[in-house]
């Protein structure tokens, strides 16, 4: 089945709706989303729904061959995604990089 959610850490959120951050890369668990779906995305802390994102494309990646370019696309240096990464999924080598486009954020209640 088409996954219609995701979450994402709070701290990003500023970055995803001000389109400064258009990818995220995510472990096996997370590799069924389909490009041209639709999800709503939440915070990982509260659940709080914030925007929706229109998914793109997701491809299997190593860590290992991240580069300078999937780093800006993350809004941030090369050697802060390594460690982001690595404090989320220790020790992995397979990712998925999927990458999205804002389709509208959702209200504040
Ligand atoms: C909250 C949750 O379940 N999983 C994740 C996994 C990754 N991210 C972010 C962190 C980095 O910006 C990229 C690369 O993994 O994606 C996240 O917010 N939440």
């Amino acid at each position: 089945m088409t996954p219609t959610t995701m979450t994402f850490f709070e701290r990003f959120e500023a970055d995803i709706l001000a389109g400064k951050k258009t990818i995220t890369l995510r472990d096996e668990a997370e590799k069924y989303y389909v490009p041209g779906s639709v999800v709503t995305v939440s915070t990982f802390e509260e659940g709080r729904e914030f925007c929706r994102l229109e998914i793109l494309s997701v491809e299997p990646i190593l860590f290992d061959a991240l580069t300078d370019y999937h780093a800006e696309q993350e809004n941030m240096t090369l050697d802060e995604l390594k460690e982001v990464i690595q404090a989320i999924y220790p020790g992995i080598q397979q990712l998925y990089l999927i990458s999205y486009q804002l389709k509208g954020l959702l209200k504040v209640n």
